[in-house]
């Protein structure tokens, strides 16, 4: 099997202003030694208006961490007010991207078509996306949840090269895990990260399938991050609520890393 390095992203949402975001990377910079990196990527993903103060930081104190975006437009530049483009992320150093994470799919009514629009912008700019799908509750309770994650993977990813799909990150998030305290079950995250990387194989190939990291995300913390990084399918988490508190993140990077606790 493919080596993966395990990639721990932390998606601040909407929380933290610039100045909050400032202090935010230095106390996870402080906490987390730079001998951890080598075996684990680790990223934040603030707001759009903390990036260039996060940039900064890590430029100026020459941090190993990565930081990214929470979204951005399927369009390059042009009379599209409130957008941001792929292009002022990529000049701000990013190099991941969120799209598609539930709570734009269903807040701000992001379908399959437009998620597969702004992977290709992501592309473009030479952004790593992070395309998230899961399923929601009544989904899950139907037991439909591997048919519906693999139609919004193929959805998603539709007509993107085996070369394209290679250079994505797939998060799994089950929206009922989100937020919730309620995280999946580390066999329940595997049985749908499974089912992502054969579908990955399908789309692509076996080699691209087994190159392509895969995220569970959901009320991870540093008390379930180990059991689900085991999993053979998962290489990583998008994390929400812990990745505001610089212990709790650093320390899940650590047990992400292998260890030792830092
Ligand atoms: O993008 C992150 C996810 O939505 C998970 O959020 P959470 O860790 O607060 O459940």
């Amino acid at each position: 099997m493919a080596q993966r390095k395990p990639l721990i992203a932390g998606n601040w949402k909407m929380n933290l202003n610039h100045l909050e975001a400032i202090a935010l990377v230095q106390k996870i910079a402080f906490a987390l030694p730079a001998k951890y990196f080598d075996k684990v990527d680790v990223t934040v993903i603030p707001p759009f208006t903390d990036i260039r103060s996060v940039q900064t930081v890590v430029d100026g104190d020459k941090l190993l961490l990565t930081y990214g975006a929470q979204d951005l437009s399927q369009h390059d530049s042009g009379a599209y007010t409130g957008e941001i483009s792929g292009a002022f992320l990529a000049k701000l150093g990013c190099t991941f991207v969120i799209v598609g994470h539930s709570e734009r799919r269903t807040m701000h009514g992001e379908t399959d078509e437009i998620v597969l629009a702004k992977t290709k912008a992501a592309l473009r700019h030479e952004l790593t996306p992070i395309v998230c799908i899961g399923e929601g509750l009544e989904v899950r309770e139907a037991g439909e949840h591997v048919a519906y994650n693999v139609a919004q993977l193929k959805g998603s990813l539709a007509g993107l090269s085996a070369a394209e799909i290679a250079k994505t990150v797939i998060a799994y998030e089950p929206v009922w895990a989100i937020g919730t305290g309620r995280v999946a079950s580390s066999a329940d995250a595997q049985e749908v990260c499974k089912a992502i990387r054969e579908t990955l194989a399908e789309i692509a190939d076996a080699e691209t399938a087994a190159s392509v990291r895969i995220l569970y995300g959901g009320s991870v913390n540093s008390k379930n991050v180990g059991e689900l990084v085991a999993q053979p399918d998962i290489d990583g988490a998008l994390v929400g609520g812990a990745s505001l508190k610089s212990d709790e993140f650093a320390t899940l990077s650590a047990i992400a890393a292998g260890g030792p606790l830092p």
